[in-house]
């Protein structure tokens, strides 16, 4: 049985109407959203990544995107804190899962540039939900082709400018790296946000520097105050087209328990959604989530707020989608 989905006046097509279906019930899309074959034009599709062959510690985010579509099934249309009913605006669909090999990464994130490739190819914005911080790679080296050097706003705990790991250089964490060796980001414009906890090495933060990225920590956020946070970030990142990359675990382990990698003193799930929300007077052209891993969630704690996160750069691509159609 196909779900009864809000028809907007704007002439897109809206979640399955919880009113009419449960909202419960049915299969699990992201915020209850048509499937992509259900419409026939996506202004920002949600796709899935399961894959975790690229992690250091405990694995698990090959589920991720299941456990985000699960616990998006509350997400309500219209988001008072942006005045934005993202899903009349923009055409908002779910692009399913990309089929990736978990035996060789490769191989992995050559279909996941492939279908970014192919999803992007009429103008589409994807927000990824992962599967592991490998999966930002692909997507850097598939933006790039249409958009050149991207500038990379990334939430995370961790730099992900490291090296190799056991000698492999495409891992969770080298994303990064790779992309800046590639020429892939803006070196001028890039800029991690929610840093803290131990490091190898005082030269991971001058590797780090040099690779291209400025830091905002937590604890200039504790110590600054998040609008002075985001003051700094606006500023830093210019007006080039913008990607937006966040790892669940920047979030403090009391907000994201469910992650391959937690650190103590993260930011608060109301302070990462206020600093995306942010970013809608900026050209987001794509946005990813991911490090979901569900066996260490406890009641959807983490797979709620990646689901609001995806939803709060939805809501942000929506705005800025106005200026530009
Ligand atoms: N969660 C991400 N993306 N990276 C963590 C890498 C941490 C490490 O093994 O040193
Ligand atoms: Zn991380
Ligand atoms: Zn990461």
């Amino acid at each position: 049985m196909r779900e009864d989905y809000v028809q907007y006046e704007t002439g897109n097509v809206g979640p399955a109407d919880a009113s009419k279906a449960p909202r419960y019930s049915g299969f699990a899309t992201f915020a209850r959203l048509p499937q992509q074959e259900f419409v026939d034009r996506a202004d920002i599709a949600v796709v899935g990544a399961p894959f975790d062959s690229g992690v250091s510690y405990r694995p698990g985010t090959r589920f991720g995107p299941a456990h985000i579509r699960q616990s998006s099934r509350l997400l309500r249309p219209y988001n008072p804190a942006a005045d934005v009913s993202p899903f009349a605006e923009a055409q908002v669909v779910d692009a399913g899962d990309i089929a990736i090999n978990p035996f060789d990464i490769s191989d992995a994130v050559k279909s996941v540039e492939e279908t970014a490739d192919a999803l992007r190819k009429d103008g589409t914005r994807l927000v990824m939900i992962g599967g592991d911080h490998t999966i930002a790679l692909p997507n850097l080296r598939s933006l790039h082709k249409d958009h050149g050097e991207i500038t990379v706003i990334h939430f995370d705990a961790h730099l992900d400018t490291w090296d190799t790991y056991f000698d492999a250089p495409i891992t969770h964490g080298t994303p990064f790296r790779r992309a800046s060796e590639e020429g892939l980001i803006d070196k001028e414009h890039s800029l991690h946000v929610g840093i803290r906890g131990p490091l190898y090495d005082r030269s991971d933060l001058r590797d780090d520097e040099r690779l291209g990225f400025a830091i905002i920590s937590t604890v200039e956020i504790e110590n600054e105050g998040v609008e002075r946070a985001i003051e700094r970030m606006l500023q830093r990142v210019g007006d080039g087209p913008i990607y937006l990359s966040i790892d669940i675990d920047v979030l403090d382990p009391a907000h994201a328990p469910g992650t391959g990698t937690p650190e103590a003193g993260g930011m608060t799930s109301r302070e990462l959604l206020r600093m995306i929300r942010a970013l809608s007077i900026k050209n987001l052209v794509g946005a990813e989530v991911v490090e979901v891993s569900p066996a260490y969630d406890h009641a959807e704690i983490t797979g709620i707020a990646a689901a609001h996160v995806a939803y709060e750069c939805i809501s942000a691509m929506a705005i800025g989608l106005r200026d530009r159609k």
